[in-house]
């Protein structure tokens, strides 16, 4: 089977390509090509098939083989690949994901920029991390989010385990980010991603921070700098969407027999 490597910000993914849709791609398969000892290694796949209400459709599925509705660097990086193939043309084009239609730009080279679609505000509720138990904002961004807003630095708390969560509030689970404001419209941020653990950078994760700093700052609107622990991320913030700059690449191809 051909794949790729890539990643945005450090989030990496293996992609495979499969136009037609004829690799059964099992959640055991997935798990094994992530497997970062005895696989290629990467936080999730990227399936790239042809799609119905686009071109190409993004079949995410997170490192343990669970499918997740979407993936803000998952996005990035196939479009980089789809463009980087000759799959499509620079500029800007829609991607169809499970969370729905997605508008990528991007040029030859350089940086990719999504439009995520509107963040959903959904309450409040809390995250139990380590021994500590703090406040967080539930964010709807294609996929869920609890974004906790904290004073100390985010190095201080372990998201080595998966946080404790309201069950109820999330019966799917959910991806918890900390994140703490470093300068104006800046903050830090780490996350444990649901079906993968603690990852550099998460796409969704880094938009629903940007709106409930935002919130906690008392806006609405703007650029907000994300730096997570593999780079930085730009968010922009508008009365209709939130967008998503930064980095994507490909950094392999090649054939497994997994
Ligand atoms: N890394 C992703 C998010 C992937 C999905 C997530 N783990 C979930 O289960 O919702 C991103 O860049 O957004």
């Amino acid at each position: 089977m051909r794949f790729a490597k890539g990643h945005g910000t450090e989030n990496d993914f293996v992609i495979v390509p499969d136009p037609e849709g004829r690799i059964d791609l099992t959640p055991r398969r997935v798990a094994a090509l992530c497997n970062r000892y005895t696989g290629i290694g990467a936080d999730g796949v990227l399936r790239v098939v042809r799609g119905e209400d686009a071109e190409w459709f993004m079949d995410y599925r997170n490192a343990d083989g669970s499918v997740a509705e979407m993936c803000g660097n998952g996005l990035r990086v196939f479009a980089r690949y789809l463009v980087d193939h000759g799959l499509a043309a620079p500029g800007r084009f829609d991607v169809a994901t499970r969370a729905g239609l997605r508008t990528v730009e991007l040029g030859a080279t350089g940086h990719v920029t999504a439009d995520m679609g509107p963040a959903q505000v959904l309450g409040i509720s809390t995250a139990g991390i380590g021994d500590r138990r703090v406040p967080g904002l539930h964010v709807a961004t294609g996929n869920p989010h609890l974004a906790c807003v904290v004073e100390s630095p985010v190095e201080a708390f372990d998201l080595s385990r998966a946080p404790d969560v309201d069950a109820v509030r999330f019966p799917e689970g959910v991806n918890v980010e900390v994140i703490r404001m470093v300068g104006r419209r800046s903050v830090e941020m780490r996350v444990h991603e649901r079906g993968v653990g603690t990852t550099s950078s998460c796409g969704t994760g880094v938009v629903a921070s940007a709106v409930a700093a935002a919130q906690t700052e008392g806006e609405n609107r703007g650029e907000w700098e994300v730096r997570v622990p593999g780079g930085s991320l730009t968010v922009i913030l508008t009365a209709e969407s939130t967008y998503l700059r930064g980095p994507a690449v490909i950094i392999a191809e090649g054939e497994t027999c997994l």
